[in-house]
């Protein structure tokens, strides 16, 4: 069963999915992560990000996320090109992955889930709500960033509401001990769910 875990910029995403993984019969898959890799590893992506954004793209042999953030959050037509260079590796990845748990609980946490059409792959989904100004707070202080640099990847993914209407649960994260509740009583349900597979 894949549950996509969803929800904007610095919503608590990885926190959810870090309660999720203590519990039974879960697997995770953390899209941002097995992106980041394969960008790093994969020479089809390497060739097209180089072919499309140039040298800077890596340094030293490792992908440049500081010169990369700086093309694409701020340009829509730029961040289109590199979600589809990147988006189509990592979906076939995905694939593989998704054969090798067919009976676990697949816990598949992707900040982009519905605006890249990762929803098609999952069973249920699961947004984390938090009010922006809370999470451009949490953002700031967790990389030493700015509010602009939230800002403008915030402008690129979709707004709360539309993310929420179309999702099976939505887990509130203003209070981070109200968190494992939510979590546990969203597996027990995924967990009788999956009895019926
Ligand atoms: C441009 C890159 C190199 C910047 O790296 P950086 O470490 O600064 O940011 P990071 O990847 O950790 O993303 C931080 C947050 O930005 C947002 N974000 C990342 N990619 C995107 C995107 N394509 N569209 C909208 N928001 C995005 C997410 O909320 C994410 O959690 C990186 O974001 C990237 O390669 N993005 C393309 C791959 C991708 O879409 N990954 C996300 C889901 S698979
Ligand atoms: N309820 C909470 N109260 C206070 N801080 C929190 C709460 N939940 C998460 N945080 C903190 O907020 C920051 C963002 O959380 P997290 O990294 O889980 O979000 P995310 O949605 O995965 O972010 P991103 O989209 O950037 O990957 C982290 O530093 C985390 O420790």
């Amino acid at each position: 069963m894949v549950v996509g875990v969803t929800g904007g910029i610095g919503s608590g995403k990885s926190t959810v999915t870090g309660l999720f993984k203590e519990m039974d019969n879960v697997v995770l898959y953390i899209a941002d992560k097995e992106a980041k890799k394969l960008m790093n590893h994969s020479s089809k992506i390497r060739q097209a990000v180089i072919l499309e954004f140039g040298k800077e793209s890596y340094k030293d042999g490792i992908l440049n996320r500081a010169y990369l953030s700086e093309c694409v959050f701020n340009n829509k037509e730029k961040l289109k090109r590199l979600n589809a260079i990147v988006h189509p590796e990592v979906h076939d990845h995905f694939g593989e992955f998704l054969k090798e748990h067919e009976k676990a609980i697949i816990i598949y946490e992707n900040a982009i889930l519905f605006e890249i059409g990762s929803d098609r792959f999952c069973d249920v989904i699961i947004t984390v709500f938090t009010e922006e100004k809370e999470r451009i707070r949490r953002v700031v202080e967790r990389d030493n960033t700015t509010e602009k640099e939230v800002l403008d990847r915030i402008k690129n993914q979709w707004k709360d509401e539309k993310k929420i209407m179309l999702s099976n649960y939505i887990i509130t994260n203003n209070f981070m001990n109200r968190l494992h509740s939510q979590v546990k009583q969203i597996h027990n349900i995924l967990t009788k769910k999956m009895n019926y597979i």
